[in-house]
């Protein structure tokens, strides 16, 4: 299957397990793949049989607007099940990071395939 993708999307959001963090909002990294069928859009080099990217980066600012989970695991299943839902996304890989945490580590996070190509 095709994807769309998104790389590098700096997100603020409340996240964190720690007491500290609860009053705090941080900064998340996301890269995302998104399976999509990109002929249609192709043959009739039309932006509504496309998917959106513009679109699709909006609704995770929205959404990270909204978001006060403690983990980054419960930020990314969410996040994956609310893009599926809205876009009819069918498949999709999410890596997200979370900067800062450990100084040692280059980048630390999870990442998420859901759905099937
Ligand atoms: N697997 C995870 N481990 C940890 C998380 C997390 O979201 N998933 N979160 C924390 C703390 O919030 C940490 O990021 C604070 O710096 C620790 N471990």
């Amino acid at each position: 299957m095709d994807t769309v993708f998104i790389e590098g999307l700096e997100v603020e959001t409340l996240i964190g397990a720690y007491d500290w963090e609860r009053g705090i909002r941080q900064c998340l990294h996301l890269d995302l793949h998104l399976g999509w069928d990109i002929h249609p859009a192709a043959e009739g080099d039309d932006l509504n049989q496309a998917l959106d990217y513009a679109r699709v980066g909006q609704a995770i600012e929205r959404f990270a607007e909204a978001a006060r989970f403690e983990l980054v695991e419960t930020f990314a299943e969410r996040l994956a099940e609310t893009l599926m839902q809205e876009f009819g996304i069918p498949w999709l890989r999410l890596r997200i990071t979370k900067p800062g945490v450990n100084p040692r580590a280059r980048r630390l996070g999870v990442e998420i395939e859901r759905g099937s190509r």
